[in-house]
């Protein structure tokens, strides 16, 4: 009984964790006292790819940091309050941002937009200033626009570089793993699934016709299972009934991405994972930013993969989700332009 389980968590610790060849790795979470920040935190400390671990947020992050530290892994974490984020930021390799406010019932994510867009754009102009060759994950909603933000505001500082900023969207293939596989009768790890778009309802784009498991479900299964997957998000908001939104599926997810992009960093081939990224694939449709896998290396995301042929009903998906993801880019764009 306890061999079994005691494997069993060991295998679910390998999925979540691997690691490479030992070097040093500096990570920042600035927004580390929020519901996402710290599960994140006390994930990140465990990753073994991370060697220092910064916590910054206007509230609470010291407190979150003496806690973490007494995990026993090897990283080091220092706390950083309110007035010190430029030091929070000092020799960081990658910076993970869940600042920000979260939906509450009936809201879309763009609703928080007016909160969260300057609240991303001031913390992105400090890592301009001090950090400027980080690795930047934006997870502050809305990704569609807070991730525009943060490349619009580092280009106005003349330090945008593509491949190093990047939004969060793995927690979308995380739920359509589980979800389909659920469906399939397999384990979440046998159905992954390719999700293409942005990070808000109809621009999430799952292509099941893609998915071994994934390419069988039709008809009303196959229009729920979409569904779940484009609002999983919802799921959660209504569930939580005005306390917030996904913060410990997204501490999970945001802690794979990180782990990938370590990996990538530390020169391992071969690591895919999706991600909102500055992207050539819809630009002649004048849609710079667009999430699909992207393979991470030393320099950052360096190849973003093309994707196959679309279904019938994955046409229609990318037709519904191409003119909102534009209005979203664009917003967040022409917000830092009149800053
Ligand atoms: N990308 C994704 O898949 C997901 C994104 N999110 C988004 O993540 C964000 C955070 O969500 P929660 O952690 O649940 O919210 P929360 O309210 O629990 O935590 C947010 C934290 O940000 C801090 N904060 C606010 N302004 C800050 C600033 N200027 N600098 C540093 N810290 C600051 C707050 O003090 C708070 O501790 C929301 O925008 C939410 O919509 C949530 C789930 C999934
Ligand atoms: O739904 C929300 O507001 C939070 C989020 O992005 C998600 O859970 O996918």
């Amino acid at each position: 009984m306890f061999a079994r389980s005691a494997a069993r968590s060991l295998t679910s610790q390998s999925r979540l964790f691997s690691t490479t060849a030992a070097r040093l790795s500096k990570v920042a979470v600035l927004g580390a006292g929020g519901g996402i920040g710290q599960p994140l935190s006390l994930l990140l400390k465990s990753d073994p790819s991370v060697t220092s671990l910064s916590l910054y947020d206007i509230r609470g992050a010291p407190g979150v940091a003496a806690d973490v530290s007494h995990v026993d892994t090897g990283s080091e974490v220092n706390g950083y309050a309110a007035d010190k984020l430029d030091e929070a930021l000092e020799g960081v390799e990658v910076v993970v941002i869940p600042a920000g406010v979260p939906r509450k019932p009936g809201m879309t994510r763009d609703d928080l937009f007016n909160t969260n867009a300057s609240i991303v754009r001031d913390l992105a102009s400090a890592i301009g200033c001090v950090a400027p060759n980080a690795h930047v994950l934006v997870i502050s909603n809305p990704v569609n626009s807070t991730v525009p933000i943060v490349a619009s505001t580092l280009a106005k500082a003349g330090v945008y570089n593509p491949a190093r900023v990047s939004g969060v969207t793995t927690l979308d293939v995380v739920r359509a793993a589980r979800f389909t596989a659920g469906i399939a009768g397999v384990r979440p790890a046998k159905a992954p699934i390719t999700i293409v778009g942005g990070h808000s309802g109809a621009t999430i784009v799952p292509l099941l016709s893609q998915s071994t498991h994934g390419k069988g479900i039709k008809d009303e299964v196959y229009d729920k299972l979409v569904h779940r997957i484009q609002f999983g998000g919802d799921e959660v908001v209504k569930a939580k009934d005005d306390a917030g939104s996904a913060t410990l599926s997204m501490a999970y997810a945001g802690t794979k991405f990180t782990n990938a992009l370590l990996r990538g960093l530390n020169g391992e081939k071969g690591v895919v994972v999706p991600t909102f990224v500055g992207s050539p694939l819809y630009k002649d449709q004048g849609i710079d930013f667009f999430s699909s896998n992207v393979e991470p290396g030393v320099n950052g995301v360096e190849k973003i993969h093309p994707f196959g042929q679309l279904s019938a009903e994955e046409e229609k998906l990318m037709e519904a989700c191409l003119p909102e993801l534009k209005k979203n880019i664009e917003k967040g764009c022409a917000f830092v332009e009149s800053s």
